[in-house]
């Protein structure tokens, strides 16, 4: 029996690469002193690893933005609008990266960014991948013959881990119409042959491939591709070691086809589908040579492993396929986990009682190791921190449950149908046509993070850090009447984030200090770890949103997130269904909706950009999640009049197959994403007939690059052909902290002269 490991995080246990891609965007550091940070990162990871008893260690897992952006350079999948980039004097192949990832706006160059969405059902961002009917791919990159020879240089045999050919094409997006992108195996997989001679040059033995579409409903070209593909690797390299990772979901109706590829090893996620091991025994279908990696340790959650169980289904395995045909490792990659449980030393955060029933990417890897040679010691003190979490009783409030059992259905729906509402909003709020609003985050900039880690560390008062936050306030909310927005936002600059800032102010929460994870690119996100009943004591947001409301007369939104996201955003207990925590969150955040109404507030926002992550990967299950979270949400903002306006906001995700369900959720308002893909999304919208009113983004916050008037105008004349005027809000693509003010000011003052235009263009009289 063999441990071995997907993938561990690589943003570098304090933040290191974060800070490194960030100074070297600003220009503070070179090229060559951002390579030394990652080479460094990379050094410690694979030093990690084998300490903690991993014998395969993965490499090409570290990425200096995105694992399916390297990809698209490796395999020279570059939008022809990139090819500038790299002509211009002085720019490098990281430079062609970055643009790719960031956008372009320098030098006389304007090159939007590529398209980011969710991976899978994760809360990890990826670069959708662009192909054209004619697509050719040409090895562009050499980074993971590099990374495999520097790990060797340095000690270590590795197995370099690479998205599989028929993931990478089903990941990507055809950019025009004709032909289907699956087709492109053919002209794809010349060049992963040519990538894996090389490898073979190097002398690698073993490679990972991530098939994670395994999890997903394939069709049979799908199917037929993975055989054709894994049949040519096999015919050229006959004795290349391959472990086929499969994770996230079972193989379901695609098991037979994952077992008939030739393959040396199949990973499976145990954690995600713990039945999946007995299927492939009952099968029959396993042959006598084929191996199997049992994913037992959890790579997406934070509890320490039962060592009882997966002992159990270890032992299952090796009685019917013997242990050297085993290799014992996480679920999936640990890129979802924090990085060390160790470092996490402040009891009044993080009490050890808690603490004791955690483990973090460093410790899975641990656990890992221990269940390959399992002591009678080391089961009996895991058994202790399982049994001391099962009986403890800080997780149980009767209160709590017992309010969830009398939610009746008068909590799930507003007062009146939303063509009631919509009257009534019209005449209570009286805006004009393309309203203007913003999506409730403004710059979260260096020195406003820096006020609240001086008054997080104690050494800056309460009233100062309050009287700065005043001030950051103030001048958002005099900022944005000036510019002549429409629905004014307070600007969230009192919260560290959307999750983590309702979370440490519910019970049944608890935080870490460094528990830092991808999000995307640089942006990390601290998830909070939900280990018992939830409830709110007081209110969270009324004192910030008065405050701002109480400085203009125009309409502040009050600003919340909604009870889907924060569960999908936080390591959730596994000790009741998701769907009964959600309920608690639903709740507490409709007495918060209740509250901002009470203190005058006359829009509302509840944000869920997370609903749509939350599906399952396989479409037959997706109807009872779709159930439980829609009316989740319902619950949460159904408790106010008719008047006040309900918004809702969401991103970086594919809503087309869900906007029966959007639409189920009956908010007055929606904001979503909708700028990188030219406001493709809104076609589903159109077609559904959707009927409440929408704000489909107009520019990209997530890239530096600063839109045009034009652009955005041409864009709400596109999302006007499709939806009516009269249900058109503007607004940006999702909230600005990410971004800098100049830029930021400068977007929204275009986006507001942008919705002026719309609006002489309506009431022209050749219009
Ligand atoms: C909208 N999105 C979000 C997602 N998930 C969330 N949980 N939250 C989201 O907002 N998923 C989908 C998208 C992803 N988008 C983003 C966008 C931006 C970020 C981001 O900016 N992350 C920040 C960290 C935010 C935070 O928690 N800040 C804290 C701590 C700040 C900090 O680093 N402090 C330093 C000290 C600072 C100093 O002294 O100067 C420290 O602790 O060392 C805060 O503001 O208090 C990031 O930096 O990556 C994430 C996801
Ligand atoms: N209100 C949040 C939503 C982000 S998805 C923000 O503006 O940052
Ligand atoms: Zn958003």
């Amino acid at each position: 029996m063999q441990t071995h490991n997907l993938g561990y995080p690589r943003i570098g246990s304090k933040r290191e690469l974060k800070k490194a891609c960030e100074s070297y965007w600003s220009g503070k550091i070179n090229l060559h002193e951002l390579q030394t940070v990652g080479e460094s990162i990379r050094l410690q990871n694979w030093k990690t690893q084998q300490e903690e008893g991993i014998d395969l260690i993965p490499s090409n897992d570290f990425s200096f933005y995105d694992q399916v952006l390297d990809m698209s350079l490796m395999l020279g999948a570059i939008p022809d609008r990139f090819h500038e980039v790299i002509l211009q004097k002085g720019n490098n192949e990281m430079d062609l990266y970055f643009a790719m990832a960031r956008g372009y706006q320098q030098n006389g160059l304007d090159i939007t960014a590529m398209e980011m969405t969710k991976w899978f059902d994760t809360n990890y961002h990826y670069i959708v991948p662009e192909f054209r009917k004619d697509q050719q791919f040409k090895l562009f990159s050499t980074k993971v013959i590099l990374e495999y020879k520097e790990a060797k240089q340095a000690g270590f045999s590795t197995k370099p881990v690479l998205i599989g050919p028929v993931s990478y094409l089903l990941l990507g997006k055809e950019k025009e119409e004709g032909f289907d992108r699956i087709d492109l195996i053919k002209n794809i997989l010349p060049v992963y042959l040519e990538l894996l001679k090389k490898l073979d040059a190097a002398h690698v033995e073993w490679i990972q491939f991530d098939e994670p579409f395994l999890a997903m409903d394939l069709g049979e070209k799908e199917k037929r591709a993975l055989q054709f593909a894994y049949a040519e690797i096999k015919k050229a390299f006959p004795s290349l070691k391959i472990i086929l990772a499969n994770y996230f979901d079972c193989f379901g109706e695609n098991l037979e086809t994952a077992l008939s590829l030739p393959v040396h090893t199949l990973h499976l996620d145990l954690v995600r589908c713990s039945s999946q091991l007995d299927d492939i025994l009952e099968s029959g279908k396993l042959g006598g040579q084929k191996h199997l990696s049992l994913g037992l340790v959890d790579g997406r959650n934070i509890w320490k492993n039962d060592y009882q169980k997966s002992n159990e289904t270890i032992q299952k395995a090796v009685s019917a396929i013997g242990k050297d045909r085993l290799f014992i490792a996480p679920s999936c990659s640990l890129i979802h986990s924090p990085i060390d449980l160790d470092l996490e030393t402040d009891e009044k955060s993080l009490s050890s009682e808690i603490k004791n029933w955690l483990s973090f990417a460093k410790q899975k890897l641990r656990e890992v190791a221990d269940l390959k040679e399992l002591t009678n010691e080391k089961l009996k003190k895991n058994q202790e921190a399982i049994q001391s979490r099962n009986s403890s009783p800080l997780i149980h409030k009767p209160a709590v449950k017992k309010r969830v059992q009398t939610i009746s259905d008068s909590h799930d729906h507003r007062l009146s149908p939303f063509s009631v509402r919509q009257v009534k909003q019209k005449e209570a709020l009286k805006l004009p046509l393309f309203p203007t609003t913003t999506i409730g985050s403004f710059p979260q900039t260096a020195e406003v993070r820096s006020w609240r880690s001086k008054f997080k560390k104690g050494s800056l008062s309460q009233k100062a850090y309050e009287d700065f936050l005043k001030e950051e306030t103030k001048k958002a909310i005099s900022w944005q009447e000036n510019i002549g927005l429409d629905v004014l936002v307070h600007g969230e600059f009192e919260r560290n984030d959307m999750v983590e800032y309702f979370g440490e102010q519910l019970e049944g929460f608890v935080f870490t200090k460094t528990g830092w994870v991808q999000s995307y690119g640089s942006r990390c996100v601290k998830p909070p770890i939900i280990y018992g009943d939830v409830s709110r004591q007081k209110s969270m947001t009324v004192d910030w949103t008065a405050f701002g409301q109480s400085l203009t007369s125009k309409f502040v939104k009050g600003m919340l997130t909604g009870p889907v996201t924060i569960l999908q955003w936080s390591f959730v207990r596994n000790d009741q269904p998701r769907s009964e925590t959600c309920l608690q969150i639903a709740l507490a955040i409709r007495d918060e909706v209740t509250d901002l109404e009470k203190a005058g507030i006359r829009i509302i926002q509840i944000d869920e950009p997370a609903i749509r992550e939350g599906l399952p990967l396989r479409k037959s299950e997706w109807q009872q999640y779709l159930n439980w979270a829609v009316r989740a949400f319902r619950i949460s903002s159904s408790g106010v009049k008719n008047e006040t306006q309900i918004h809702t906001h969401m991103c970086y995700s594919e809503f087309n197959d869900i906007i029966q369900h959007i639409a189920d959720m009956d908010a007055d308002v929606i904001t979503i994403e909708c700028s990188r893909s030219q406001m493709e999304l809104l076609d589903a919208f159109r077609e559904f007939n959707y009927p409440n009113e929408i704000g489909p983004g107009v520019y990209d916050i997530h890239s530096p690059r600063v839109p045009s008037k034009q652009e955005m105008v041409d864009l709400l004349e596109k999302a006007m052909k499709l939806i009516p005027e009269t249900q058109l809000w503007v607004n940006p693509d999702c909230g600005l902290k990410t971004r800098g003010w100049d830029e930021t000011k400068k977007a929204l003052t275009e986006m507001v002269s942008a919705a002026q235009e719309m609006r002489e263009v309506i009431t022209s009289p050749i219009a």
